[in-house]
């Protein structure tokens, strides 16, 4: 079989925050890889230094913070010393995020419809028909029915599940080479959390988007993750395929994190997904 593409290369990631004792480190000498079609999962306790590592690969990071040294490249394009045009040109385009409450992401004032429309023309020479096409077969992807109705409606008449869906259907449209989603799952209940499930393990049979999941939900990332990184303290402690991380972990702490995790999920919760 052909080695599939690197599409993320990150390599000795550290990135600071400043406190009263100056710059501290926050996320410490990551490094990982992700492949064409492959979604890796980034586990750990709160505060471990997760979404720094997202932020930072969107080149996102907070005022307060600042990547002290290390690489990310995307298809080996360097991205920590490119110009801020063209960072936010493979943002829209190459690289997308799916954050935890979609509510956020969409405008409240604009249809679903006019929300895809502005995406795809700012970055494809489509005509209003071609873009409405590719938007319902975006969401037919997405297991959603009836996608022409869903593009007349508003945000908020959709719900949570849905609409995080039609977020997922949205940053998949314009075929990013790389999402990142940063607990897409955490404010739904286990109906539609499965059904994002669902959505991602579609995405991974379908395309080739290369995909970094965080989330704290250790069942999400065993039903979805290829590879799983584990984080304690913003280092990385343990990275291995899922099936082997689950059946045979290494480190103490991946053995706590997965031990707690069958203690604290209810088994019908596990099932459901
Ligand atoms: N805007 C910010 N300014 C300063 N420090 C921050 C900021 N955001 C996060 N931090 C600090 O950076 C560290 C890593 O935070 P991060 O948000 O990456 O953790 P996380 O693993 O994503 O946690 P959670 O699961 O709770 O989202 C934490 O110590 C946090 O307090």
């Amino acid at each position: 079989m052909k080695e599939e593409e690197c599409v993320l290369d990150v390599r000795g990631l550290s990135v600071q925050v400043q406190s009263h004792q100056g710059w501290t480190p926050v996320v410490d000498d990551v490094s990982f890889q992700i492949k064409a079609g492959q979604v890796l999962g980034i586990v750990g306790e709160s505060g471990c230094g997760k979404s720094m590592t997202s932020l930072a690969i969107l080149g996102l990071l907070p005022a307060a913070a600042r990547l002290s040294q290390g690489s990310i490249a995307l298809k080996g394009q360097e991205l920590t010393t490119m110009k801020p045009a063209q960072l936010r040109r493979i943002r829209g385009q190459e690289l997308s995020l799916i954050m935890q409450n979609p509510m956020t992401a969409f405008n409240p004032l604009v249809t679903i419809g006019t929300q895809f429309a502005e995406t795809l023309f700012a970055h494809q020479n489509m005509t209003r028909k071609q873009a409405s096409t590719h938007a319902s077969t975006c969401l037919k992807q997405m297991n959603l029915h009836e996608p022409e109705r869903i593009l007349k409606q508003f945000p908020f008449e959709l719900s949570g599940g849905m609409l995080q869906r039609v977020m997922i259907a949205l940053s998949l449209s314009l075929n990013p080479s790389l999402l990142i989603a940063d607990e897409p799952t955490t404010a739904l209940d286990s109906i539609n959390r499965r059904n994002v499930v669902d959505a991602f393990r579609a995405i991974k049979k379908e395309a080739k988007t290369a995909i970094l999941l965080v989330s704290h939900d250790l069942n999400v990332i065993e039903k979805v993750a290829d590879v799983v990184a584990v984080m304690k303290k913003g280092q990385l402690v343990e990275m291995a395929a899922t099936h082997d991380l689950l059946t045979s972990p290494q480190n103490e702490y991946t053995q706590l994190l997965w031990n707690s995790r069958l203690t604290l999920g209810s088994r019908h919760e596990q099932e459901s997904i």
